[in-house]
């Protein structure tokens, strides 16, 4: 059975008197540091020059650069993209790593795929929330928290556990609820969640039914209506309570639609290519494709980014947005 944690298992005690390093100030990076500090805890910022910098010196915090920042911290999460950590880590952090010391990431990327392979005398752990960034930002705000992970790759001191979960707990995780996994099995499961399902199974599927809508002669407006805005009231009843409750909501027509035309579209081919990424992940291909991708200046990442922030979904969707009160900025 897997351990799961809440707010009564986790001290904060257990890091009141740490420095906390959060290098990096990008989604995740800002989300917990603010997180952190409103809990009480002590946080500073490494990070370099640039946009990032600008806003955690806006968000009032004491920042340095990121050598200057792992070398003052006890705690040092590193909040930095996976395809940069493995140079930065060399560079910047493990020179400055003191004896005792807690290594501390949000996603096992670098060390399952031993990109990072830290000395024998501090502890490496994990602490990932199950969110984006913005969002351990905005539920923590409202009193409530985002999921999250633990891991413990190394225990040098014997504390490293407390560390996580003080530090979950921190960032509001114990709040809702936090698992305890493994480095591999976070790296694993959470690589395939957001290429099969979260991000690039959703993407593409919105784009199929768009596209279908579209070249049958529907108005392009009336196809994202229907398979874009929609998707988010669908989906914050599967969120609030599973399938069943979406299905109470939606008629029976629909309900019978989802139950026999569904599988049609998700059916053996997409099971097959389901198996086939989680095995790429597994194998590790997938990451040496990632990291020689970032190798050539990402020409595949660019190339079909660019495609897909030039479809018509996207000059559709601004319009139909700019015109909807609830996207209107303050
Ligand atoms: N995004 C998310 O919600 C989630 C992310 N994670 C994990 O969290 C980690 C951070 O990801 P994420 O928050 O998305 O990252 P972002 O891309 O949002 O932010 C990265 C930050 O690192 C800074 N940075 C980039 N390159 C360097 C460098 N060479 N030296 C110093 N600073 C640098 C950026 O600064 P600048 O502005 O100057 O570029 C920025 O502040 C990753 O391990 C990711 O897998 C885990 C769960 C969810
Ligand atoms: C779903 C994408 C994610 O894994 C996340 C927000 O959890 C990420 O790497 O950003
Ligand atoms: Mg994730
Ligand atoms: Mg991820």
């Amino acid at each position: 059975m897997i351990k799961k944690y809440y707010e009564s298992d986790a001290d904060l005690e257990k890091i009141s008197s740490s420095t906390i390093a959060v290098l990096g100030y990008g989604s995740q990076g800002r989300g917990q540091a603010l997180n952190l500090r409103d809990s009480g805890l002590n946080v500073i910022i490494g990070i370099r020059e640039g946009k990032s910098r600008n806003a955690a010196v806006e968000d009032g915090f004491e920042i340095y650069g990121v050598s200057e920042a792992a070398k003052k911290a006890d705690i040092i999460m590193v909040l930095l993209p996976d395809e940069k950590q493995a140079e930065v880590y060399r560079e910047d952090i493990r020179p400055f790593l003191a004896d005792g010391n807690c290594l501390m990431f949000s996603h096992g990327f670098n060390v399952h795929y031993g990109q990072i392979v830290p000395p024998a005398n501090v502890d490496v752990v994990m602490v990932a929330p199950k969110g984006p960034g913005h969002m351990v930002r905005r539920t923590y705000e409202d009193g409530k928290g985002v999921p999250g992970l633990i891991a413990i790759e190394q225990d040098y001191t014997g504390n490293a556990k407390d560390i996580a979960l003080a530090y979950a707990k921190g960032i509001g995780s114990t709040r809702a609820v936090v698992l305890e996994t493994t480095f591999r099995e976070e790296t694993e499961t959470d690589l395939f969640g957001e290429q099969a399902v979260l991000c690039g199974g959703v993407t593409c599927l919105v784009k199929a039914g768009f596209e279908t809508l579209v070249a049958a002669g529907y108005a392009p407006e009336m196809a994202y209506l229907e398979v874009l805005h929609e998707l988010k009231l669908i989906v914050d009843l599967i969120y609030e309570g599973g399938f069943t409750k979406m299905r109470d909501s939606i008629s029976n027509t629909a309900q019978y639609g989802d139950l026999t035309r569904g599988p049609r579209v998700i059916g053996a081919e997409s099971y097959d290519a389901m198996e086939e990424i989680l095995c790429e992940i597994q194998t590790g291909e997938f990451a040496k494709e990632w990291i020689l991708e970032n190798m050539v200046n990402r020409p595949v990442f660019n190339a079909l980014n660019r495609a897909d922030e030039e479809h018509l979904i996207e000059e559709v969707g601004a319009e139909l947005r700019s015109m909807m009160p609830q996207f209107k900025k303050d």
